[in-house]
């Protein structure tokens, strides 16, 4: 089976500086793979590429085994992948709900069968059961996002990609500003998510949590991919080791 998503020698240049300096990967369906790698390795920059919001200098992205053209955040949404950025991107002054449907509004048909208004109920009733899949950490559907601690905004960004992601999903450092529980929270979803085939980008700097959530790690060094684990198989000092270039990679 062709994995759902591949890059393959991607480059990234800005200016002098080259952030991706042929960097490869895949994720099968269903399968939750960590990125992982030192500040600067380039996982934010393939991260972006593959998610439409910035272009590869040179390289193939291939989707389900055919090679695409991720033009824009839409097209590659419109392909089924949703990204959790670090910063979120959510909109502080809507509430939970409004957020969850931004762009994706729930329409009531209206005469003729024209759009009419839109369906309060039907979206707070889909958040409601986006969030309660997570845990239930947002218990304010109405209140505007910016008055929120950091975990409940973390989970509403993270159960808003997950509704709607069909294919795949990158979840940059989403555990990062999380409590215990959220953090709980957050890797079960995580697991929910793969269990129904869609496949999980996990990017994280905690090894604790790589290695909790994830089947496969693949390492990044200086723009490249420089090791693939098995994470059933390999240990914590294994990744330090590949991160750091202490140890050789290994193609599991
Ligand atoms: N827009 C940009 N303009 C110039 N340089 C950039 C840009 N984006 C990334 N870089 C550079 O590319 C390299 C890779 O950065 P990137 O953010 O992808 O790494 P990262 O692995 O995500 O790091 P971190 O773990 O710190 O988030 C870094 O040297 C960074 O400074």
């Amino acid at each position: 089976m062709a994995p759902v998503l591949q890059a393959r020698g991607i480059t990234r240049e800005y200016g002098h500086v080259t952030a991706l300096a042929g960097a490869d990967f895949d994720i099968e369906a269903g399968e939750v793979v960590a990125l992982i790698g030192d500040n600067g390795a380039g996982k934010s920059t393939l991260t972006r590429i593959l998610s439409g919001t910035d272009a590869p200098t040179s390289g193939e992205i291939l989707f389900e085994g055919e090679p695409v053209t991720l033009s824009s955040p839409v097209a590659a949404r419109e392909l089924g992948i949703e990204t959790v950025y670090q910063d979120l991107a959510l909109a502080p002054h809507l509430s939970a709900v409004q957020n969850m449907y931004l762009g994706r509004e729930i329409m009531k048909r209206g005469l003729l069968g024209r759009l009419g208004f839109m369906d309060r109920a039907a979206m707070r009733a889909g958040s409601r059961t986006a969030f309660d899949s997570l845990g239930a950490t947002v218990r304010e559907l109405d209140g505007t996002v910016g008055g929120m601690s950091g975990g409940q905004r973390q989970g509403i960004a993270v159960a808003r990609a997950a509704a709607w992601a069909s294919k795949v999903i990158f979840l940059d450092e989403p555990t990062a500003a999380l409590g215990v529980v959220q953090t709980k929270n957050v890797l079960d979803l995580i697991r929910r998510t793969a269990a129904n085939g869609i496949a999980v980008v996990f990017i994280s700097h905690s090894m604790p949590h790589v290695i909790d959530v994830s089947d496969r790690v693949q390492v990044m060094r200086q723009g490249r991919r420089v090791a693939t684990f098995r994470t059933a198989d390999t240990s914590m000092e294994q990744l330090v080791g590949a991160m750091t270039g202490a140890l050789d990679g290994r193609v599991a």
